[in-house]
């Protein structure tokens, strides 16, 4: 073929690349098909249409050589622009293949490093980074009121995936405005202190199983353990009871013998590389087979809401009695695909957030020896009597407790990164002292602002429980060299009007577990345990949503 005859093929092809990236910037695609489709049937289009023209013939080489000049000019032109000084983002810094494309927030999301490389890039560029082509992270204490609190932002698309769109509800956690409130306002009754005290009354069955099989494991000849397998069975097993009436007995199994523990944590883990591209979502659900996962999680859900609807109300409230509204408060009772949705999201929510705190808390007071024997010190005080172990009501006066809660989950959130808030069509924000254009995603990172020193001072990556009861802590911005703590930039279980629906409950839950393993057992790291399952165990947890953990491996010893 003569150079000019490729050139009548090259050149139009080049140019509907650009008007492509032209329609795409306008029209957000909200599928990967749709595009996918169009991207290859435009250059065949496009050299049919010159053929008959009496441009080039209607050959495969044709159709290559068009196809590859499209695709190269699209791609130029998106890379181009997103890194050219026209794009509403070019003011604030961030790594170059960050804002060049998704992928590179999707690559960090698969290693699960997200939290601690957003940590560096904070460290490096400032308070507001350029995280994505349309997304930032900001590591700012004003921000926090100003994105998540009362006027903030709504949550954006990221949220998407965290439903699943063939269900006609969606959960909660991906809920806005009204529709949000309404669903909020019955989590929040089922969440009043008359409800807490019957949810105790299912914790405490919960965790008696848990001492009776620790006590079989410390009076063995072999007294180690993964103590954060045991956890998890825990907190799995009560949130089965809250959110359907019962369902696991990873406890009394000692294992998750039907496999669901495995199902709900790949399900999120998957939900929370997804997130960065949601729309994969609507194209993933087209492929029979793809969507394994989420096909199991909705057959379990709708199997255990049947099971829960059958059994009707046990004299003991669960979550499920409030979710559905059984005691008739509301003037429209949620629909069974509401709490059904809610009840699979509560597991998710609920379990291995109340595990990871419950490990990070293990394992900062595991490498204080200090803090430990003085934990243990105030749990002795306040229960002289072990049978009294789980009257919640004494937790106020465990105060260095508390503190070590406070500082092991401010330094590993059970949330590290979380999701993102949008800014909405037509109503730039000033977050942070930066211009924030339209449809941009904002981060908080929790793991970021918990540990920067404009927050926390001195020492803001040490753990120092110390630092939540000494008066002269003051909430500020570090400028006068005292020492901080600031409240607000506390975002383990986030902030405002969606904060952490059950934060009351996962208190009471982690407390009064951890009361009772330091009241009952002599707690080590053990002998045999490597590095990575014991002093380093915190180098292993990776930022997927919800923190993911690692064996650590410990020696209990029932105490005299
Ligand atoms: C220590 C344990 C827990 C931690 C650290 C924690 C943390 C969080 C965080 C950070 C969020 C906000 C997520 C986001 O915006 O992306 C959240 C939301 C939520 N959590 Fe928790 N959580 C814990 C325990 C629980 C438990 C036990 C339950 C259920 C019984 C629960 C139910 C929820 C619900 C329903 C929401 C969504 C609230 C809304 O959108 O209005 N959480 N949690």
């Amino acid at each position: 073929m003569s150079n000019s005859s490729k050139f009548e093929i090259l050149a139009p092809a080049a140019l509907l690349g650009l008007v492509n990236h032209f329609y795409f910037k306008r029209h957000e695609p909200k599928d990967a098909h749709t595009p996918l489709f169009f991207l290859i049937a435009q250059p065949i289009g496009l050299t049919y249409a010159l053929s008959r023209s009496g441009s080039g013939a209607f050959t495969l080489s044709n159709i290559l050589l068009a196809s590859a000049a499209f695709l190269a000019s699209l791609t130029t032109s998106i890379v181009a622009y997103r890194l050219s000084p026209w794009h509403p983002l070019a003011h604030l810094p961030g790594p170059t293949l960050a804002k060049v494309s998704k992928l590179w927030g999707l690559k960090l999301a698969l290693s699960g490093n997200t939290a601690r490389v957003t940590k560096e890039l904070h460290e490096k560029y400032g308070d507001v980074v350029r995280n994505g082509p349309n997304s930032v992270s900001v590591n700012n204490g004003d921000a926090v009121r100003a994105v998540l609190g009362t006027g903030g932002l709504q949550k954006g698309v990221f949220y998407e995936p965290f439903s699943d769109a063939t269900l006609p509800s969606k959960a909660i956690v991906n809920l806005a405005g009204d529709p949000h409130d309404n669903r909020r306002r019955i989590w929040n009754r089922g969440m009043s202190s008359e409800s807490l005290r019957g949810y105790e009354a299912i914790l405490a069955i919960r965790l008696q199983q848990l001492l009776d099989r620790l006590d079989g494991i410390a009076k063995s000849p072999q007294p180690s353990v993964d103590i954060t397998e045991w956890i998890s069975y825990l907190t799995f097993d009560f949130m089965g009871d809250m959110a359907f009436g019962g369902g696991f007995n990873m406890l009394l199994d000692g294992g998750d013998k039907d496999g669901m523990w495995g199902i709900i944590r790949l399900g999120v883990k998957a939900t929370s590389i997804i997130a960065h591209i949601p729309w994969i979502v609507p194209t993933f659900n087209k492929i029979p087979g793809l969507n394994e996962v989420t096909d199991r999680l909705r057959r379990f859900g709708s199997e255990n809401a049947g099971r829960r609807v059958k059994t009707g109300p046990k004299e003991t409230r669960d979550l499920w009695y409030h979710l559905m509204d059984e005691d008739g408060h509301e003037k429209v009772k949620p629909t069974l695909p509401e709490v059904l949705v809610d009840g699979v999201f509560a597991i998710v929510a609920g379990s291995d957030t109340s595990s990871g705190a419950l490990n990070a808390f293990m394992y900062c007071v595991l490498t204080h020896p200090g803090i430990y024997a003085r934990v243990q010190a105030e749990v002795d005080r306040v229960y002289p009597d072990p049978d009294t172990l789980f009257d919640s009501e004494k937790h106020e006066e465990l105060n260095l407790l508390r503190a070590c809660f406070h500082e092991s989950m401010r330094l590993y959130p059970p949330v590290a990164t979380g999701g993102a808030r949008q800014v909405p069509a037509g109503e730039p924000r000033v977050v942070a002292g930066k211009m924030i254009p339209e449809h941009t995603q904002i981060f908080l990172p929790p793991y970021s602002i918990q540990r920067n020193p404009k927050h926390y001072f001195p020492a803001p990556d040490a753990f120092d429980p110390d630092r939540w009861l000494r008066p002269s802590a003051e909430t500020g911005d570090g400028s006068g060299g005292h020492e901080i703590v600031n409240h607000t930039t506390f975002l383990a279980f986030s902030y405002g009007a969606a904060n952490c629906a059950a934060k009351h409950l996962a208190w009471r839950e982690i407390m009064m577990v951890a009361a009772a393993l330091f009241r009952r057992y002599e707690i080590r790291f053990a002998k045999d345990a490597t590095a990575h399952q014991s002093t380093r165990w915190n180098e292993t947890l990776g930022d997927y949503y919800v923190t993911e953990a690692e064996k650590m491996l410990v020696e209990i010893k029932l105490r005299e």
